[in-house]
């Protein structure tokens, strides 16, 4: 984040279209395309339209030979570079890019390569050695977490990248406890062991005591910071080296060969240990293992073949027992042949993963779109992952949560810089799909509607509850990922009326690839707001509607998501009566409200209705009344922010028969919003947790600043040479932080911000708020 902004890409050349050819595929037809949304850089790719014949093997490859996995990992821990070698060492490129230089092929977005970050996360397909590898390099911003939580939901497995002289940070901690929910397998990846602060004993220690995991050392490093030149396989106990060739370092060739004693009796004997150590670290962990250590091998662990071991470390990985950790150096191309190879062994394939909602489907299709890219040309292309069936180009399919049904034209593979038309794509895997014109990030696809209320009944079935209707069907199935609420908001305006309906265009593209995008209408104003994760996120958005859809807009000042809540319990009435045409239009209401107390913060009401009520109360009209009451919560009566931890209760409603249920939701709101007043109302604001890392030397400056923004520092830890400020501090004080630590500390510090709370603020700090929100000061 308080890197200096990387270097412009050279080029800004629009790739020309590789190649419509057609290709035969066992009698079918593969196309290749050319990507129209990468356009920012020139690169050299290996598969050249004439090499279409290769890719034919790899179109639908066997299950058990794939891999979809993810890069995770703090900001600038060096997932773009691992990424990239992994594409370069795969035959995937032919030129190396270099994140500095802004010319990677997973930060392929204007905004990524002059910022030198990963906004998006991106997927690419390759193959190393007989396996398929879909590949996704996350973000590592904090305000594009989600971003990596939804991609983590179509992951089999992950490599979580570290620093080797920071060990376990931030945001690593936050992607780690995502994986852990989502119950996804990982391989550790100590990378820039060339630094000179690098310590493989240091980051190992720190991701055993931060990340309470088992480590299992299957490499050492040979050298560190400026001596590393390579690494020991610790279970085939065979030294692997890089030196340069005369013409190029670029990492491809290495020598690998046993170690020996008389090479370097310390470090043998080294291995030896850490060889023991893994051997029985594993058999404490695998059943299997232990007995057949305890039996043909107890007298001599160096008997023990590497597949017997390599194999008993892929059951606990997959199990989640215990991590396997490696180490490299991607920048100056150490390691990363090692990390694709222990991919492919230790990574499960789709089909070891358990999923519960498989057994609902069959064989039924059943789908997640993960991802949505707009292409000028063909319009929306959804990334989807198959779990179970099979999806074809030129069919109908059935989106659950949008409650529609919609036709694929084209299934596409997304294979370098081209799209190679594939005719179906079958269980495990990933491609892109043109034709869906509805499906947005995190939506289940099925075949048809039927389908899903069938996989619904059996779920119901299998969970014992009564048959359910269709309307229950979304609840049932692929859970999207949980958007948590914006905490910055700013309204956006269009350089002329003329241009709100080209504004409203975007958005909406924008907001289908990014649901943490939020956008609405002020009802006094009629402005549009933007809603997002943090600055950089607003920021970005701003950007890009400027240079992906051509309008030129003003953002209003950033402001602060408040929350409401009440201090009492409270109770209010109201009537509603009114005759439009010929229909009057009749409704008396009361409500009471009481604060709820609970650890997590729901602006969600509780609903409760009175026994009186809800014996005479006809079921369709619940949702009327519940759509009043969670209308009020939205805008809260003091400073319209959302209204948070309270239960409704429902004591009574009647009601003239002509009443439309619009009436009753409308009463219902107002009535609401009157018992709120009565109730007293609290402001609550964002509290962050901050992390700085910042040297010795500025240590005291940056906590010096830190005291003036009401922040209180819950820990300093010492990192290497480095100290890590674990604070709290309320998002308001925040605005420009970055600019003013760069300042404080000589651009040295970085830090991460993540919402913990909402908390009150104290009576004068909210009439001050009233107050500038009125305009009064
Ligand atoms: N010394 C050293 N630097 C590295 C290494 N790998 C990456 N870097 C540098 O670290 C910086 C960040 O690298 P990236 O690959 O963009 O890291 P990232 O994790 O993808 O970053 P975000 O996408 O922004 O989260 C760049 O300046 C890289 O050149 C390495 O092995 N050694």
């Amino acid at each position: 984040m308080l890197r200096t902004v990387r270097k412009l890409p050279m080029s800004t050349l629009k790739l020309t279209s590789l190649c419509s050819e057609h290709a035969c595929f066992r009698k079918t037809k593969i196309r290749v395309l050319s990507l129209t949304w990468q356009n920012t850089g020139q690169r050299n790719y290996s598969y050249s339209p004439e090499d279409v014949k290769s890719l034919r093997s790899v179109i639908n490859p066997h299950i058990s030979r794939i891999r979809n996995i993810g890069i995770m990992a703090h900001i600038d821990a060096g997932k773009t570079t691992t990424t990239e070698r992994m594409l370069y060492y795969s035959g995937y490129i032919r030129t190396l890019g270099d994140v500095d230089d802004g010319d990677t092929v997973t930060d392929f977005m204007v905004q990524e390569r002059e910022r030198g970050i990963t906004i998006q996360s991106a997927a690419v397909t390759f193959d190393w050695k007989d396996y398929r590898i879909n590949l996704i390099d996350t973000p590592g911003h904090v305000d594009f977490t989600l971003e990596v939580e939804r991609c983590l939901r179509v992951l089999d497995g992950a490599v979580a990248v570290f620093d080797a002289s920071a060990g376990v940070e931030a945001q690593t901690l936050t992607v780690w406890r995502q994986a852990d929910k989502h119950q996804i397998p990982r391989i550790c990846f100590l990378n820039k062991m060339d630094k000179n602060r690098a310590s493989f004993t240091y980051a190992v220690e720190s991701i055993k005591q931060k990340l309470k995991t088992k480590p299992l050392l299957l490499q050492l490093p040979i050298g560190e910071a400026k001596t590393f030149r390579g690494l020991v396989d610790v279970v085939t106990k065979e030294q692997i080296i890089w030196k340069p060739t005369s013409d190029m370092d670029d990492g491809k060739h290495f020598e690998q060969k046993p170690l020996l004693e008389t090479d370097d009796p310390n470090l043998f004997q080294e291995v030896q240990d850490a060889r023991n150590t893994l051997i029985e670290q594993v058999a404490d962990l695998d059943d299997e293992f232990a007995e057949l250590v305890l039996g043909e091998y107890s007298e001599n662990f160096d008997l023990l073949p590497a597949d017997k071991l390599q194999s008993a470390i892929r059951r606990v990985t997959l199990a989640q027992k215990a991590v396997p950790v490696l180490c490299g150096s991607a920048l100056k191309n150490k390691g990363v042949q090692p990390l694709l190879d222990a991919i492919t062994m230790y990574l499960p394939a789709p089909n070891e993963r358990s999923y519960e909602f498989l057994q609902w489907y069959k064989d039924d299709l059943c789908a997640l779109a993960f991802k949505v890219l707009h292409d000028k040309c063909r319009g929306p292309l959804v990334f989807i992952r198959v779990y179970s069936g099979s999806l074809k180009p030129q069919s109908a399919v059935y989106n659950i949560n949008k409650s529609c049904t919609e036709r694929i034209s084209r299934l596409l593979l997304p294979f370098a810089d081209q799209q190679i038309e594939i005719p179906s794509l079958m269980p495990g895997n990933i491609a892109l799909t043109v034709g869906l014109k509805q499906s947005a990030t995190g939506d289940t696809i099925v075949s048809s509607k039927a389908s899903a209320v069938a996989a619904a009944q059996r779920a119901g079935r299998d969970t014992g509850r009564e048959r359910r209707s269709s309307s229950d069907v979304e609840s049932l199935l692929l859970a999207g990922v949980e958007i948590p609420e914006p905490v910055f908001f700013c309204t956006i305006e269009p350089p002329s009326m003329a241009k709100q309906q080209d504004l409203d265009n975007a958005l909406s593209c924008l907001q289908r690839e990014d649901p943490s995008l939020k956008v609405k209408l002020d009802p006094d104003t009629g402005q549009t707001i933007l809603c997002g994760m943090g600055e950089l996120h607003i920021e970005i958005i701003h950007d890009r509607i400027k240079r992906e859809y051509g309008i030129e807009t003003y953002l209003g000042p950033l402001q602060i998501a408040y929350r409401e809540t009440i201090l009492n319990a409270a109770q209010a009435t109201d009537v509603l009566d009114k005759t439009v045409g010929d229909k009057r239009h009749f409704v008396t209401t009361e409500l009471e409200v009481r604060p709820r107390l609970g650890d997590k913060a729901m602006t969600k009401p509780a609903i409760e209705y009175a026994e009186s009520v809800i014996e005479v109360l006809p079921k369709e009209l619940q949702g009327a009344i519940e759509n009043g009451i969670t209308n009020s919560c939205i805008q809260g009566p003091l400073l319209g922010f959302p209204v948070q931890d309270i239960d409704v209760t429902v004591q009574s409603l009647t009601m003239h028969p002509d009443t439309s249920h619009t009436m009753v939701s409308a009463c219902v709101s107002r009535c609401l919003q009157k018992a709120l007043k009565k109730a007293g109302i609290q402001v609550l604001e964002p509290l962050m947790n901050l992390e700085i890392t910042v040297s010795e030397d500025h240590l005291s400056a940056a906590l010096a600043d830190l005291a003036q923004r009401r922040g209180s520092v819950q820990e300093i830890q010492s990192r290497q040479d480095n100290r890590v400020v674990v604070a709290a501090v309320p998002l308001a004080e925040m605005m420009g932080y970055s600019t003013v630590l760069r300042s404080l500390t000589s651009g040295s510090a970085t830090f991460t911000l993540e919402l913990a709370s909402y908390q009150a603020l104290n009576s004068q700090e909210q009439s001050a708020l009233l107050q500038r929100k009125m305009g009064l000061v």
